[in-house]
């Protein structure tokens, strides 16, 4: 499995893509031949440093008839939680899987701002830890309690079965509630999903948003479709709410409208991150929301001695959502955390 657990989509898109928006008819199959691009609309500008942008996390080539892949289950590891355990996001191959504490810590309120320019020491104080006061305890505590806080019923657990069978990662428990949360918050009408995996996502943004909406779902794995739709059938969402397109994110991505959207969930390939986040930033209309999930990777950010690429990109993302003034950022100590930043303006 690849480094980052087997997630990056390295299949093409076989059918040419055509300029989408939200208002148009959904589709459920790829989409017919392309009409011209909509021009680019102007570059926002910032005064402040920002990254170039990056990319992010695997899955396997395979073909739009092939069987769907069965992956090794995605490994728990020990935690040092109090009082519940959640499934560890990594993949199996993932070293890391066996450390202790599978979830992002907190931010310690208290730690001084490190210097900018250094990517690992600033990302470092967006999303760690060291020496927290005796109430870390405490703060364990509350943030197992917040990761359950809202229940999932039987859809949401049937198609984590069958995440888990097939090898893929879904959203944690407290990311699916956040992100709920953040659809029907925001009344988003128009959503766009990079990596529909089993439909864990999907569905939770779909019961967030309002009747009318329609949410665009990106994957390269016609099988993982598949899946999001049952998904979606299971919890009452048809054809007419769910526009699934196949293909690599980054070659259907730039074919979409641009500030058409109202919120954007990143939950494909990590390396592309920050590539999807500036797609994110362009789909957006102002006051929009981007989430990226697992952007914590369970800590391996932290790790100055982790120079992967998985790593190098996800530091490049927190980073360009902390130091772009067009954005909003937030970061949810849910799951393998969950990065948001609203569209400001
Ligand atoms: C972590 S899973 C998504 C899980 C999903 N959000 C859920 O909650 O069930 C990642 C998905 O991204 C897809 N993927 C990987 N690389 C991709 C790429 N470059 N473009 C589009 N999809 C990709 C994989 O096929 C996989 O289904």
């Amino acid at each position: 499995m690849s480094e980052d657990g087997g997630r990056e989509g390295t299949r093409r898109a076989r059918t040419p893509l055509r300029v989408v928006g939200p208002e148009q008819a959904p589709s459920a199959t790829p989409t017919p031949p392309a009409a011209p691009a909509a021009p680019p609309s102007p570059p926002r500008t910032s005064t402040r440093p920002r990254d170039d942008a990056g990319r992010r996390h695997g899955h396997r080539p395979g073909r739009a008839t092939a069987r769907i892949p069965v992956y090794p289950r995605v490994p728990t590891g020990p935690l040092r939680l109090p009082s519940t355990t959640f499934p560890s996001r990594r993949g199996a191959d993932d070293e890391a899987a066996t450390t202790a504490h599978p979830l992002p810590r907190l931010v310690d309120p208290d730690a001084p701002t490190p210097p900018e320019e250094d990517v690992d020491t600033a990302t470092t104080a967006v999303v760690a830890t060291a020496d927290l006061d005796p109430d870390d305890g405490e703060r364990e505590r509350l943030r197992a309690r917040a990761e359950h806080f809202s229940p999932e019923d039987e859809v949401l657990a049937a198609a984590r079965e069958r995440a888990a069978e097939h090898g893929i990662v879904p959203v944690g428990v407290g990311a699916a509630a956040a992100l709920t949360f953040l659809a029907s918050a925001g009344r988003a009408r128009a959503v766009v999903e990079i990596g529909s995996g089993a439909g864990v996502g999907t569905v939770s943004l779909l019961r967030g948003m309002p009747p009318e909406g329609l949410l665009t779902s990106i994957d390269t794995e016609v099988a993982h479709q598949r899946l999001a739709r049952l998904t979606c059938a299971e919890a009452g969402y048809g054809a007419g709410r769910v526009r699934m397109i196949t293909g690599r994110a980054l070659d259907v991505l730039p074919r979409l409208s641009d500030a058409a959207y109202d919120l954007v969930l990143v939950d494909a390939a990590t390396v592309e991150y920050p590539r999807y986040l500036a797609e994110a930033v362009r789909l957006l209309r102002p006051g929009g929301v981007v989430a990226l999930d697992n952007v914590c990777w369970t800590g391996r950010i932290t790790d100055p001695a982790r120079r992967d690429a998985v790593s190098a990109a996800l530091r490049e993302t927190v980073r360009a959502v902390r130091t772009d003034e067009r954005l909003a950022p937030l970061l949810l100590p849910v799951s393998d955390g969950l990065l948001c930043a609203s569209l400001l303006g």
